[in-house]
C-alpha cells in the first residue's frame, strides 16, 4: 500500500461510505468553575517548575509554600480509590483524563474538534515539560495524545473500542514551541476491529504517522459491581 493511500483521510471516508454515521458528540460538562481555576493554576505551576533549574528563585521557600498547599489538600481530597469511583460519575472521566481533561493539570491540555469529513482535530503547542530530545516533543506523549485522540476519532466515526495494538513512525522531528496540527481517522472497520490512523504535522512537515487497531470490548466500571463500559472516557 503506498504511504499516500494509507494516510489519506479523504480517502478512508469515500471508501467507509455510508458506514460513517457520526455520533453526536456532547461538549465536555463544565464543573465547578474554581476546580477548573485550581488546575489551571496547577498547569502554571507545572510549566514553571519545569524551568526552576538554574533559576534565581528561593527554592527552599517555595518548596515549603507548596508542600503547604499540599497537605491541605491531601488531608481533604479522596483517596485514588474512591476517586476511581466518582471519576465515573456522569462525564467524569472526560473531565479528568490526562490529555485534555479541565481537571487533569498533566493534561497539555489538547482541545479536539471534530471535522466534516470524519477526522478529529486538534492544534497543539508543547513546552519544555513535554520534552524528549533536544527541543522536541518526547515520543510517548506524541504517542499518548494521538492514542487518546483515535478513541475520540473512533467515537466521532460511529465506532469505540480499545487499543490493541499501535504503531508509530517518527518520520521527522516533532519541535516544542511551535503549533503542531494532530489529525486522526477511521481508516476501516470490520466487525468488532477499528483501525485507526493518525499524523502529526509541524507546519507542512510531516512528523509522525500512528496506525491503531481497536476492539470492540468492555471493562468492569470502579465502583459499581456488574456493570461495564464499551468507553473509555465517560460515555456509557
Ligand atoms: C471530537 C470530539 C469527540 C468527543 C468524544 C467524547 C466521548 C469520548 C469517547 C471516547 C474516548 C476514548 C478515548 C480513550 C482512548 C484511550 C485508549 C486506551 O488507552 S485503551 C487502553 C490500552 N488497551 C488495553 O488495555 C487493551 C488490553 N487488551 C485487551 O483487553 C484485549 O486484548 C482486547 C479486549 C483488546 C481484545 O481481547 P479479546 O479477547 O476481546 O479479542 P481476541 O479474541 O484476542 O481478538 C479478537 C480479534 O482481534 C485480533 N487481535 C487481538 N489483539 C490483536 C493485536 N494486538 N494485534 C492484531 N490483532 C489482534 C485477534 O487476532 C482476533 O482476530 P480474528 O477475529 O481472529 O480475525
Amino acid at each position: 500500500m503506498r504511504d499516500d493511500e494509507l494516510f489519506s483521510f479523504e480517502d478512508a471516508r469515500q471508501r467507509l461510505g455510508e458506514s460513517f454515521d457520526p455520533l453526536p458528540v456532547p461538549a465536555i460538562p463544565p464543573a465547578d468553575p474554581d476546580l477548573d481555576r485550581v488546575v489551571v493554576e496547577l498547569r502554571r505551576l507545572r510549566d514553571a517548575s519545569a524551568a526552576l533549574a538554574m533559576s534565581e528563585v528561593e527554592l527552599g521557600d517555595i518548596a515549603d509554600r507548596l508542600g503547604e498547599v499540599a497537605s491541605l489538600l491531601e488531608s481533604r481530597v479522596a483517596g485514588p480509590a474512591d476517586r476511581l469511583e466518582t471519576m465515573w460519575k456522569g462525564a467524569g472521566t472526560r473531565r479528568s483524563n490526562p490529555v485534555s481533561g479541565p481537571e487533569n493539570p498533566i493534561a497539555p491540555p489538547v482541545d479536539f474538534v471534530g471535522c466534516d469529513d470524519g477526522s478529529v482535530m486538534a492544534t497543539v503547542t508543547l513546552g519544555p515539560a513535554y520534552q524528549g530530545p533536544p527541543g522536541c516533543v518526547h515520543g510517548g506523549i506524541s504517542a499518548l495524545i494521538i492514542d487518546h485522540m483515535m478513541g475520540l476519532a473512533n467515537h466521532w466515526g460511529g465506532r469505540y473500542g480499545m487499543t490493541a495494538h499501535y504503531e508509530l513512525d517518527y518520520r521527522s522531528p516533532t519541535p516544542l514551541l511551535q503549533p503542531l496540527t494532530f489529525r486522526c481517522w477511521v481508516h476501516e472497520v470490520d466487525g468488532r476491529k477499528t483501525w485507526t490512523h493518525g499524523t502529526i504535522h509541524a507546519g507542512d512537515r510531516l512528523c509522525v504517522e500512528a496506525r491503531g487497531l481497536f476492539l470492540e470490548a468492555s471493562v468492569p466500571v470502579p465502583g459499581q459491581p456488574g456493570t461495564r463500559s464499551t468507553v473509555a472516557d465517560g460515555s456509557q
